[in-house]
């Protein structure tokens, strides 16, 4: 049982500690350990200090960006050691705290790529915190900020105790959509706000014993509303594709990687459930963060009636269109071409 691992994102201030607090306040979340960028400033919370003490982990040696992944891997083994051997408590799950200035794909990265790493945990996905307040400036202002929503699985809305002009917050989560329509957005002074939606985004649905495509795509926010071409500023837009018919591996698998390797850095993020011609019965996922992907995982069965090809992605400056005829291109060559063309 791989143990997941929630990344907690958010700009300067935005409430991720405040958020955490919550969170291991919770019975149901009592068991989990923590890490937290510090950025070379002591902020932890006194709650979090004293009550789960032994299983956080601060890491002061400066920016996330330069030194997480070496750092993350080690405290990530460490941690697993000190609960194999008893040292700490089973913790069933890690949440790590990123620097509000950190940018989030590092630290995926190291989750999926790094094979220690990948043997022992999965990325449970990504909670950003949204600073209802000062939201609109600093999107304005800082790119890493929109990056941050961007990449997130889930939104929280924080500060919105707080009152502020009606019209501006109008105008920001009308920004925050065009960003990722994707996220399931919450709010943190909401009615309706549940802490166990922040967790588990993934594929398998533990408690159901299965797996939930439809969750995990959450792709029908796109076909329901239409797709989000919606251009702002920051060139970031969310499309999926789809095609009817099974794919022919070889120029698919091509296509993909040749995306990755040229326009890597502009693919945010990328899902996708994919039919191929070759093995039909048993689809394909695909999981990738700018230009890593997870080994794709093979299913032994169709989760669902539903057998097309879906393909969600995140881009930054990449218009749907490009992509579309990109693939249209690849898949119209026939294999030898294609063999040809990957020589
Ligand atoms: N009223 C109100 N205040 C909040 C809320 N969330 C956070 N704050 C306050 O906002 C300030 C910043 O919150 P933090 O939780 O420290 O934010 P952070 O994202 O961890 O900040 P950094 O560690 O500096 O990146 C604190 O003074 C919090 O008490 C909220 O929902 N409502």
């Amino acid at each position: 049982m791989l143990i997941p691992v929630t990344l907690l994102t958010g700009f300067l201030g935005s409430g991720k500690s405040t958020l955490l607090s919550e969170i291991l306040r919770d019975q149901e979340f009592a068991n989990a350990a923590v890490i937290v960028n510090e950025f070379g400033e002591i902020g932890l919370d006194d709650f979090l200090v004293t009550h789960s003490k032994e299983q956080t982990v601060a890491m002061t040696t400066g920016c996330l960006c330069c030194t997480i992944r070496g750092d993350i891997t080690q405290t990530l083994l460490d941690l697993f050691e000190k609960r194999e051997t008893g040292q700490i408590s089973p913790f069933n799950r890690v949440i790590i705290e990123t620097t509000g200035l950190a940018d989030p794909a590092p630290v995926i990265h190291t989750l999926v790529t790094e094979p220690r790493i990948a043997k022992r945990y999965m990325l449970g996905g990504v909670v950003c915190t949204i600073d209802t307040v000062n939201g609109l400036a600093t999107l304005a202002k800082h790119e890493e900020c929109q990056k941050q929503i961007a990449v997130a699985d889930r939104l929280v809305y924080m500060k919105t105790d707080i009152e502020v002009d009606e019209a501006a917050l109008h105008d920001l989560y009308n920004e925050i959509k065009h960003l990722n329509p994707l996220a399931i957005k919450q709010d943190r002074h909401g009615v309706d706000f549940s802490l166990s939606n922040l967790f588990d985004t993934t594929l398998y649905d533990p408690k159901n014993d299965h797996y939930d495509i439809a969750r995990w795509l959450n792709d029908n926010v796109l076909h329901t509303h239409h797709d989000s071409h919606h251009h702002n500023n920051s060139g970031i837009e969310t499309f999926s594709l789809i095609f009817d018919d099974p794919l022919p591996s070889r120029a698919f698998l091509l296509a993909m990687q040749l995306l990755i390797s040229n326009q890597g850095k502009d693919l945010l993020r990328i899902k996708g459930i994919v039919n191929l011609q070759e093995q039909s019965d048993r689809p394909i996922i695909l999981h990738g963060v700018q230009h890593v992907f997870h080994e794709p995982l093979e299913l032994e069965y169709w989760p669902s009636e539903d057998h097309r090809t879906r393909l969600v992605f995140i881009t930054r400056n990449i218009p749907k269109q490009t992509i579309e005829l990109f693939f249209k291109t690849w898949l119209s060559y026939d294999a030898e071409q294609v063999l040809e063309m990957s020589r």
